[in-house]
């Protein structure tokens, strides 16, 4: 007699929707995404996408704001601000007459302390996003394949841990009114020629490497890839740039974790204050606590 446990099927973990209108409630599963997918001339160029990239120097931290200018109320979020820029960050978002909703984090940093707490200070009614797997406290805990929206345009979630056990990537959506090419927000999974450490916060150089080529490289070629810091003067690059030219992530996967083992990196000079502060979005006063080491 056939065993009911061996008739146990997985079912996908349903999509979440973050603020969506409903004629967006359709998104592919995040392992059905398309590689390498062709475009249709007849796909239409959207430019409602308000975007802004903005530097901050100590870091070499990117935090980009996005918005939705056609909508009337032009919704607007911030992913990966940093809490000492937060004036000129909100001094913008109030310039250019938008509504921020949401202070985004697309993992747990060691290096600077996030923006999101002083953001939900000074305009209650934004919330703060970091993903599940990250186990840290924000208003809203996210996970692969979910929908993040803001006015007509929307972000997708995907899982790229390996730099840190809760890493994400926000890419712009698949659709006809969507921005042309994709934008992928990788945070430190990916970096421009380069790629996130894998040495502490449950990092893994193997699970790193995975990720950047299943949930990266996967991506059209002509997507533009922005990540959370440059040490280099870099400020975008592709998907086909990268796949070409990462002196890290063309290698094979040993190659790849035997570099990753000797990059012989300092520790982040903020690491103790950074990562207990980020785990609660920068919301509380935590007191400093040593972060241990991971091995690759
Ligand atoms: N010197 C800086 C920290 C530099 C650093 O370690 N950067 C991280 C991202 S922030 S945790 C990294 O992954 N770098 C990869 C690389 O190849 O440089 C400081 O003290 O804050």
């Amino acid at each position: 007699m056939l065993r009911l446990s061996l008739l146990r099927i997985t079912l996908p973990r349903p999509t979440t929707l973050f603020n969506c209108p409903t004629r967006h409630t359709k998104l592919r599963p995040q392992t059905m995404a398309a590689s390498y997918t062709t475009r249709s001339s007849s796909h239409p160029r959207s430019n409602n996408l308000l975007f802004r990239q903005l530097f901050e120097k100590e870091s070499s931290t990117y935090t980009y704001l996005l918005a939705d200018r056609s909508h009337p109320d032009k919704p607007a979020l911030l992913i990966d601000p940093v809490d000492k820029m937060v004036e000129r960050d909100l001094s913008l978002v109030k310039e250019l007459g938008l509504k921020l909703i949401y202070a985004m984090n697309t993992h747990v940093h060691a290096d600077h302390v996030t923006g999101s707490g002083l953001i939900k200070n000074k305009i209650p009614g934004v919330k703060s996003i970091i993903s599940k797997a990250s186990n840290s406290q924000a208003d809203l805990l996210i996970e692969a394949g979910d929908k993040i929206c803001f006015g007509d345009l929307f972000l997708e979630v995907r899982a790229t841990p390996g730099h840190t056990l809760g890493c994400v990537t926000y890419v712009t959506g698949d659709g006809p009114d969507q921005p042309q090419p994709r934008m992928a927000f990788t945070g430190d999974a990916l970096l421009i020629r380069g790629c996130g450490r894998t040495d502490f916060q449950g990092g893994s150089s193997l699970q790193l490497y995975k990720s950047v080529h299943s949930q990266i490289f996967t991506l059209p070629k002509d997507t533009l890839l922005f990540p959370a810091h440059d040490y280099k003067g870099f400020t975008v690059s592709t998907v086909e740039e990268e796949m070409l030219y990462n002196p890290r992530l063309t290698k094979e996967e040993e190659a790849f974790k035997n570099i990753m083992e000797n990059l012989k990196l300092p520790y982040p000079k903020m690491i103790d204050i950074a990562v207990p502060a980020n785990m609660v979005c920068g919301l509380q006063d935590v007191s400093a606590k040593p972060v241990e080491a991971t091995s690759n």
